[in-house]
């Protein structure tokens, strides 16, 4: 087969290298070049290519360095700045795998091969004649919550070679045959943007302003913040405030204005309804509709992440018949932010269905100590 394979200097994407070269297959390596923001050299970039240089070399591999900044910085990246900007929490890595790797880099050079293929761990798995997206042998590893928002089309021109190797085995594989960036530490972070700091970039582009920290049980003014775009529901680090733990659990975006609760037990943290909208189904909508009459809600049983992390909620997606879609979760879900992304998955976690993006519960809530003001809030806590 002949298989384009996106490489990035890391050693998941070397060994995908070394695993499709050794079952005979034809591969054409690629790096996607994106460049820091403006007036940032990236010298971790050529560290990089130098990298996949040697592994083409190895394999005696044509070896191609495409860009995709222009694409990056106007896709992904104004959908950062704006989604932060409307207060809610975006998803680069995310829009990453389906603008940038699965989007642009297949429109204009993954066409061209049978396959693609990346280091992501995930695989594709066929059922009665479809293919779903599925869950990686490594569930530590696993990233299927980046990938959920691709369409059929792509998930039907990629390959995961890692879907049914535990980390532990690439890195052991890349030691036994050699690979040259077997010892090289894991890249951390989001997406290409891994190598700059966020909340610096977040503060090149969108400044700061002071606002209020108000606790929102007692309306009390309790601390002051750097803007509302700087924070998420949910969060906990970076909020400089004594007597912790503090959560962020709203925010009101017209007054600039963070609400905060204490403790680890705090009602507020937590939500149960997770209202949901713009559902990306890779391979079709996960309800059975043949149970569906007019008055009544759908509901089919799932398990979800609304965060990236190994462990799984389980509850049930739920369409009413305008429509509209929810999660009811089992449990209390901690800090549900808007913006971000539920990831639904086969009751069995074996299958991902897709995502669709978290909305605020609407519902109005007053704050009778905080002047008064009548806040819509940008939180989903019950
Ligand atoms: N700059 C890049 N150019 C081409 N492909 C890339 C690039 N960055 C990442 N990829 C592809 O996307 C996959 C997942 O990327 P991610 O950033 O999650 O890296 P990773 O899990 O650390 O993998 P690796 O060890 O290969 O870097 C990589 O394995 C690789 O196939």
């Amino acid at each position: 087969m002949k298989i384009a394979v996106l490489i990035s200097g890391g050693v998941d994407s070397a060994v995908v290298v070394h695993k499709l070269y050794s079952e005979g297959h034809d591969l054409h390596l690629f790096y996607i070049r994106i460049g820091m923001d403006k007036g940032e050299g990236d010298c971790s970039a050529e560290e990089d290519i130098e990298m996949c240089s040697l592994i083409a070399k190895k394999y005696s591999l044509p070896f191609e360095i495409v860009s995709l900044h222009e694409e990056y910085w106007q896709y992904v990246m104004s959908y950062v700045l704006q989604t932060v900007k409307s207060g809610l929490t975006p998803h680069p890595d995310m829009m990453c795998n389906k603008i940038i790797k699965f989007g642009f880099f297949e429109e204009r050079w993954g066409k061209n091969f049978d396959k693609t293929a990346t280091g992501h761990y995930a695989s594709v798995r066929e059922v009665d004649g479809k293919l779903y997206l599925a869950t990686a042998k490594d569930p530590i590893k696993d990233q299927t919550d980046f990938l959920a928002q691709i369409s059929y089309d792509q998930l039907s021109h990629i390959m995961f070679p890692l879907g049914n190797m535990d980390k532990s085995e690439v890195r052991d594989l890349a030691r036994q045959v050699s690979l040259p960036n077997a010892l090289r530490k894991d890249s951390q972070g989001i997406c290409f943007l891994g190598k700059i700091d966020y909340s610096d970039f977040i503060a090149r582009h969108l400044g700061e302003k002071k606002g209020p920290v108000i606790e929102i049980e007692t309306g009390k003014k309790i601390g002051s913040h750097r803007g509302y775009w700087f924070y998420t529901i949910g969060q906990r680090k970076g909020l400089g405030l004594s007597g912790g733990p503090w959560f962020v659990v709203g925010k009101n975006i017209k007054d600039n204005v963070i609400f905060v609760s204490n403790g680890y037990d705090t009602r507020l943290q937590y939500g149960r309804i997770i209202s949901l909208a713009e559902p990306n189904w890779i391979s079709g909508s996960p309800f059975v509709v043949s149970n569906k009459s007019e008055e009544q809600e759908v509901s089919v049983v799932i398990s979800f992440k609304t965060r990236h992390s190994p462990e799984f909620y389980t509850g049930m997606l739920v369409m009413s018949n305008d429509g509209n879609i929810k999660i009811v979760s089992d449990v209390d879900v901690q800090g549900i932010a808007p913006g971000q992304f539920a990831v639904i998955y086969s009751k069995d976690k074996i299958l991902c269905y897709g995502s669709a993006m978290i909305i605020p519960n609407v519902k109005k809530r007053r704050h009778h100590h905080y002047k008064g003001k009548n806040n819509l809030e940008t939180s989903n806590n019950d």
